[in-house]
């Protein structure tokens, strides 16, 4: 289940033009559990944008989830970075654009031509870097206290960060946090509809938080009170991601009569432990109650494993829940194409990025 190559590490994960990476050890922390208060603060807000985004899809009535999720995910990850989201929303309107033809440019050739999309990722980098910058530069003129990332990212003393540690920090934010979430919630919706067994569960999960809710927006304490949810979500990574974990070899290790050099870059698939029946009984089955049972440790690596687990789960999971909450108790899908397509470069995916009908109940 490993491949084994001769790469410089980082070459594979790292968004094109990045000059201030690794993401500072702050906003790792930021992210993580730690952060949980911080997060959270911005519940109503995430919130009140997964409920627009809903309303905008009712007055639509069809929808492709991929796309529109995209604009969900990129607007919590703001929220989280700066307390003015308005400030994303170039005079153009193309700073979400730029953000994704930056991050395609990861999966190109590194050949800087102009007709290339390894070229265009770097010009958009570019803009990118532009209007962080002229942001930042605002910012330290005027000398606001703002209760956000970037504010902690340009305050902390220890860190004395440069305009371009922070810019490549946000930016690397945006990418990370991207294609994750909506691939995760589409294949979420796909597989709910495809079990209206399972959906009818969660149905009832959410619905009985609904009723017993004395308050508009939800609680931290109701997000903790969706394990069905959860337990989706987990069989929804398990079968879905269709990535892989990259690390280097910092020594010489043997395994399985294998030797794996120092220095060498090691790419573990997710597929290769996350369908292995030595692990998961029947692994081809969408059976969300196999997690009703705690799994081996280091079997599920959608979110992937050890220190260099994804700080951004927490968010993620926060923000998939509060959206299945609005839209479980409120409306109803049906996709266009059930049997459509699947595509599995460069990651796994409808086709069509899912295309449904959206009904209020
Ligand atoms: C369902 C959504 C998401 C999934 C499935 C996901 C998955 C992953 C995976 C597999 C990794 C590599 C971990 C490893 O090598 O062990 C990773 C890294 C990372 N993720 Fe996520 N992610 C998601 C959402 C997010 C969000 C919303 C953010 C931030 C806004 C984020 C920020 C990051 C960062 C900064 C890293 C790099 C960490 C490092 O290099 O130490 N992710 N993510």
């Amino acid at each position: 289940f490993l491949i084994s190559s001769k790469r410089k590490s980082g070459s594979v994960q790292t968004p094109p033009g990045n000059r201030g990476w690794p993401i500072l050890g702050e906003t790792i922390q930021l992210l993580r559990g730690t952060a949980e208060d911080f997060v959270f603060q911005r519940r109503k807000r995430f919130d009140k944008i997964a409920m627009d985004l809903l309303t905008s899809w009712q007055r639509k009535g069809c929808v492709t989830v991929l796309e529109e999720t995209l604009q969900l995910t990129f607007d919590v990850v703001t929220a989280f970075i700066c307390d003015d989201p308005r400030i994303f929303q170039t005079k153009t309107g193309d700073f979400m654009h730029d953000v994704t033809v930056a991050s395609r440019g990861l999966f190109k050739l590194p050949i800087n031509l102009p007709f290339t999309d390894y070229h265009r990722a770097l010009q958009a980098r570019k803009r990118l870097h532009y209007h962080l910058d002229r942001l930042i530069n605002e910012r330290r003129i005027s000398k606001i206290t703002h209760d956000d990332l970037l504010h902690k990212l340009m305050n902390d003393k220890d860190l004395n960060s440069t305009n371009q540690q922070i810019e490549d920090n946000i930016v690397g934010l945006l990418f990370a946090g991207q294609h994750t979430t909506p691939l995760t919630l589409v294949w979420m919706m796909k597989r709910l509809q495809e079990n209206p067994e399972i959906l009818k569960e969660v149905v009832e999960e959410h619905q009985k938080i609904l009723r017993e809710r004395e308050q508009p927006h939800l609680t931290w304490e109701d997000t903790r009170r969706m394990p069905v949810t959860m337990r989706v979500l987990q069989e929804t990574l398990r079968l879905a991601s269709g990535g892989m974990l990259v690390r280097e070899m910092k020594h010489a290790v043997e395994y399985n009569g294998y030797v794996f050099p120092k220095g060498w870059t090691l790419h573990i698939f997710h597929t290769a432990i996350h369908l292995n029946e030595d692990y998961f009984a029947d692994p081809y089955k969408f059976d969300p109650s196999r997690f009703l049972v705690p799994q081996k440790p280091g079997t599920l690596i959608g979110f992937g494993c050890g220190l260099r687990t994804c700080p951004g789960a927490e968010l993620a999971k926060l923000e998939i829940l509060v959206f299945f909450h609005r839209l479980v108790t409120q409306y109803s899908w049906k996709p266009k194409a059930p049997n459509g397509a699947i595509r599995n470069w460069p990651l796994r995916i409808p086709e069509d990025g899912y295309v449904v009908e959206i009904n209020r109940k």
